[in-house]
């Protein structure tokens, strides 16, 4: 096999090198890469035991044996890439180049050396806006997967531009370096391209409202429903569509190998922050981490414009087995768009907001507040141009023949675990914040 640092050598442009400011960190950089991707720690001098599917053969959904690869995780920080690092290292002799501008989600499985997969994962903190290295990284790499990006929904009204940028403008070098070095690609979209459901443009009273197919979002049929120019909510969507087709172009002009992952509402431990705890005070994360933050604050769970919107919820460890599969079958997963989601699952925002009152008050042994939830506007609680989806069903027929994949976990058991976690996590911290006297 070619040396990997002369290949990268060739592989990065000769003035990268030169440069006074960037040569020292880019060679120790290479050094350090080269050495991860050359020497493995050998199984048999691991302290702790490695799991049973690390032993064996792990076998794809074709019966062929599944070689170790080496994957390029962008976003590897956050939410799911820390729990796909997880699962990769834990269940699988794959190696992780994990790339983010933070790593404190995936941190226990950074440190300390002695971790049963210490050689096989690598962090690089980088930005992929502008830093040189992300090509390289990306040849390095048999698969890239893209989860980078802004996708809480207080962003996209108040922060449009960053949201476009982030999630269109600076994607593009990921896909094009990708498919100029004939590297197969998995990147995240999302379930709001979607929009919103042709049923909701039905009259109120359309026996139509009832057939599924006026609701049911499929990958190969329904359409892409937005809302306004003004309604900036759809920055995101829109952004992520055009990425998606260009994704697909790529597949179909030059041949990328691809994948695309349209999440339903995954959620679980880890997911956002708690606003003042690891977070900012003022920020807004998803739904899941707004109510915990509320619940474990004993304030009224907020619900926007009656919380009559629907959504389908599925436990991130389900969702993160989809993306496992899509990982280690690309004859299955190739060239095909999967919705992830549990359609099982579907609750209207209200219904979360009094199961998570129920839940939280078992796991924590505290009363549930007597006005449990308060209403607010959209425009108080996301400001002007927020709009939303009404209802979120994913089909889910194009998952279930190529990968077989079907959710297992119920709304009340994810919701038992995650606020189990959260009151473990942040009970203790929210308490002393609440005490410390506010300056004047
Ligand atoms: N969680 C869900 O249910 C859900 C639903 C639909 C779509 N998605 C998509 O899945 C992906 C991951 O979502 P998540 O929930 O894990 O979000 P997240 O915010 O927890 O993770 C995204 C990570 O990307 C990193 N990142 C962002 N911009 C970067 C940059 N320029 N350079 C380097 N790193 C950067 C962030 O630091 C963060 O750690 C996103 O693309 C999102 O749109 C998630
Ligand atoms: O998770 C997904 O699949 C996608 O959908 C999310 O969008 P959304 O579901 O609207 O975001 P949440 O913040 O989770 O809000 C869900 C619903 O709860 C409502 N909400 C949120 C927070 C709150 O305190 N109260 C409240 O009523 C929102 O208005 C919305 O109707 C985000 O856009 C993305 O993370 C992702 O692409």
């Amino acid at each position: 096999m070619p040396h990997i640092l002369t290949q990268l050598h060739k592989a990065i442009p000769s003035f990268i090198f030169f440069h006074p400011r960037v040569s020292l960190s880019l060679s120790s950089f290479l050094l350090a890469a080269n050495n991860f991707l050359l020497s493995p720690p050998a199984l048999e001098d691991r302290e702790t035991p490695v799991s049973f599917e690390m032993a064996t053969t792990r076998m794809d959904l074709d019966g062929r044996p599944i070689k170790p690869i080496t994957i390029c995780m962008i976003g590897a920080g956050g939410f799911i890439g820390s729990h796909l690092c997880e699962k990769l290292m834990s269940e699988t002799p794959h190696k992780v180049l994990a790339l983010d501008v933070y790593n404190d989600k995936i941190k226990h499985l950074l440190e300390p050396d002695s971790l049963p997969w210490a050689g096989r994962i690598q962090f690089h903190r980088l930005n992929i806006k502008h830093d040189s290295r992300l090509e390289g990284l990306i040849k390095m790499a048999d698969l890239t997967i893209n989860l980078a990006a802004i996708c809480t929904p207080a962003d996209y009204n108040t922060r449009p531009l960053d949201t476009i940028y982030s999630n269109f403008i600076d994607a593009l070098p990921v896909v094009k370096y990708c498919s100029e070095n004939n590297k197969r690609l998995i990147h995240f979209s999302t379930c709001e391209v979607y929009g919103k459901t042709i049923q909701s443009f039905l009259p109120k009273d359309s026996p139509l409202r009832q057939d599924p197919a006026y609701y049911v979002l499929k990958e190969d049929t329904s359409p892409c429903i937005f809302g306004s120019i003004e309604k900036q909510r759809w920055s995101y969507a829109c952004a992520k569509q055009l990425i998606e087709r260009l994704v697909y172009a790529e597949g179909a002009e030059n041949g990328l190998e691809f994948t695309i992952v349209r999440p339903f509402n995954w959620i679980g431990p880890r997911m956002d922050f708690i606003p003042g705890i690891d977070g900012p005070s003022e920020g807004v994360p998803r739904v899941l981490a707004c109510f915990s933050n509320n619940l474990l604050r004993r304030e009224p769970l907020k619900l926007v414009d009656g919380g009559q919107s629907q959504r389908t919820f599925v436990y991130i460890k389900d969702a993160i087995d989809a993306v496992l599969l899509m990982i280690e079958n690309p004859d299955r997963a190739n060239g095909h768009i999967f919705n992830v989601g549990n359609p099982n699952n579907e609750v209207t925002v209200r219904q979360l907001a009094e199961m998570m009152t129920k839940v939280y008050t078992k796991v924590s042994g505290e009363p549930a507040l007597e006005s449990p939830t308060i209403d607010v506007s959209s425009k108080e609680f996301y400001g002007e141009g927020y709009d939303d989806s009404d209802k979120r069903i994913p089909d889910m027929t194009i998952i279930n023949k190529q990968l077989g994949w079907n959710p297992k976990t119920s709304l009340w058991d994810l919701l038992d675990s995650t606020l189990t976690y959260q009151h473990r996590t942040y009970a203790e911290a929210i308490r002393k914040a609440m005490v410390k006297p506010t300056a004047s």
